[in-house]
């Protein structure tokens, strides 16, 4: 999985034309990496109608605070994104994909250029749900900042200066569905 999310995130550094391939990735390559595995359960709910009626959520909107998140479902709806004008869409499972986003830490590495997804999942099947989700994090005493490599002249940070460790306490403190990072913003 790891190996995965570098090589994902050498992709993105590439996109940005950012010319240090790992510029991105070493932040989670490293043995100090704060990254760990997830797995949910989702049970199903009772009756179809119940799931479209009462539209059960099984985890509430949040953001991923990590870099960047990857996960794969055993074939069962539920996961939804929220688009920039505030609807949810739902993602449909696919049993060969992962499923990749971009956590805030990379929202900040990137100052702004990538976003962060907002993200939900509903129980809104009769089957129940199991996902695994790898976090791919820094290491606690990383400084989150914008890649200098990739600041145009006199682009400044939108961001606080904070490492990773403060970022997770912070997150952990708040409400799940809070936007964290506005507590970092400048
Ligand atoms: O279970 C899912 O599909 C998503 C769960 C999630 O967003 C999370 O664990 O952060
Ligand atoms: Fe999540």
């Amino acid at each position: 999985m790891k190996k995965m999310c570098c090589e994902v995130l050498e992709v993105m550094a590439e996109g940005l034309g950012i010319v240090e391939k790992n510029a991105l990735s070493k932040a989670i390559g490293g043995e100090k990496s704060d990254s760990c595995f997830r797995l949910n359960h989702y049970p199903a709910a009772a009756t179809r109608e119940a799931a479209e009626e009462k539209m059960l959520v099984g985890f509430g909107e949040h953001t991923d605070p990590q870099i960047i998140s990857v996960l794969r479902s055993n074939n069962t709806s539920g996961l939804q994104i929220c688009l920039s004008d505030g609807s949810w869409v739902s993602i449909p499972p696919d049993p060969s994909s992962f499923f990749i986003s971009v956590g805030d830490s990379l929202q900040v590495m990137t100052n702004g250029r990538f976003k962060s997804v907002k993200h939900r999942v509903l129980a809104e099947s009769k089957k129940s749900r199991v996902s695994m989700i790898y976090f791919g994090g820094a290491a606690l005493s990383e400084k989150i900042a914008p890649l200098k490599s990739l600041m145009s002249k006199d682009e400044e940070s939108l961001y606080k200066e904070f490492t990773w460790l403060e970022y997770k306490n912070a997150a952990y403190k708040s409400r799940l569905s809070d936007n964290r990072l506005s507590l970092f913003e400048k």
